[in-house]
């Protein structure tokens, strides 16, 4: 089981902005999802945590090892899958696996093979193995992805908001791989989409403004508003009103009808109970003061 342990992780950039507050998290084997609107912090957080930054203040430590003071350590480990690659090369898919492998310090030959080859097989891309990858279709671009990030068996894996871009089936072929490589190594996905998160992680964590507002099991947090939601279509001028009295989370056109979702522990008048997902969980957290 490998062990990814923050406690008090405080990160201010040189020009005085504070991107994260006293962080902790324990994070073990499996997805761990980090949710977060743009500028919350995602970013700054994985990339400290992995070493990639060191934090102002604060201890990190995978599998026991000192991040902060020898980040090179987890580096070793570490795979990443950005949310787009740049420009490929005008290379195959096997051979731009082999230079990547080189890269990561695999340096015998039979060795490098037998894992390219594993890696295609896991990711399903063997029968394109010789085709150029910019002429992939973006999940087979993602799924390549997963094989570079994979190369040299790292215990910890970056992916940063992966199914961007991808069509429904693409984004479940992929989500599918994802869940079955997290099983024996960490993987923190940084994301804004609560359906993949509510898909992949049984732990997770909402970050707001560089703090960590709720962090647990999504089923947890869509338990906890069981009985406390309420919904309503409404028109333009009603919202406001409906603003000033009432704990609104979310605002959301559905049939072409501006329908609000307010917490209450008692069901409002002309409001109709709705069933709690996860975005419910989200917004509550993202609306709620810190
Ligand atoms: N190098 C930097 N110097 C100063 N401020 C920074 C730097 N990098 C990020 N920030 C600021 O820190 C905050 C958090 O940024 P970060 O990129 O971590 O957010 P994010 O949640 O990953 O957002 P996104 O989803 O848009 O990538 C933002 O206000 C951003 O402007």
């Amino acid at each position: 089981m490998n062990t990814l342990n923050i406690n008090n992780v405080s990160l201010v950039y040189n020009n005085g902005h504070q991107a994260l507050h006293a962080i902790n998290l324990d994070i073990n084997n499996g997805i761990f999802g980090l949710l977060g609107p743009n500028g919350a912090g995602k970013s700054s957080l994985m990339k400290t945590l992995v070493g990639l930054q060191k934090p102002t203040q604060g201890q990190i430590f995978f599998n026991g090892t000192d991040v902060v003071k020898n980040p090179l350590e987890i580096q070793k480990q570490l795979g990443f899958l950005p949310q787009y690659f740049g420009v490929y090369p005008k290379v195959s898919a096997y051979n731009l696996l082999q230079h990547l492998a080189k890269l990561k310090g695999i340096h015998d030959k039979k060795k490098r093979h037998e894992q390219i080859m594993n890696l295609l097989d896991k990711v399903n891309l063997i029968d394109a193995k010789n085709k150029e990858v910019h002429t992939f279709s973006g999940g087979m671009k993602q799924r390549f992805g997963v094989a570079q990030a994979l190369l040299g068996d790292p215990k910890i894996v970056i992916v940063d908001e992966p199914t961007a871009g991808l069509d429904p089936e693409e984004r479940n072929r992929f989500n599918a791989l994802l869940s079955e490589i997290g099983e024996d190594i960490i993987i923190l996905l940084s994301t804004h989409l609560v359906e993949d998160v509510r898909n992949l992680c049984s732990n997770m964590a909402i970050i707001k403004q560089g703090t960590i507002v709720a962090q647990g099991n999504p089923t947890q947090f869509i338990e906890a508003l069981q009985g406390k939601l309420w919904q309503k279509a409404t028109s333009k001028n009603e919202l406001l009103k409906l603003d000033q009295n009432h704990n609104i989370i979310s605002k959301q056109f559905i049939e072409r009808a501006m329908h609000v979702t307010v917490l209450s522990d008692v069901c409002p008048t002309e409001f109709i109970p709705v069933t709690p997902n996860l975005e419910h969980a989200y917004f509550t957290y993202l609306n709620s003061a810190t």
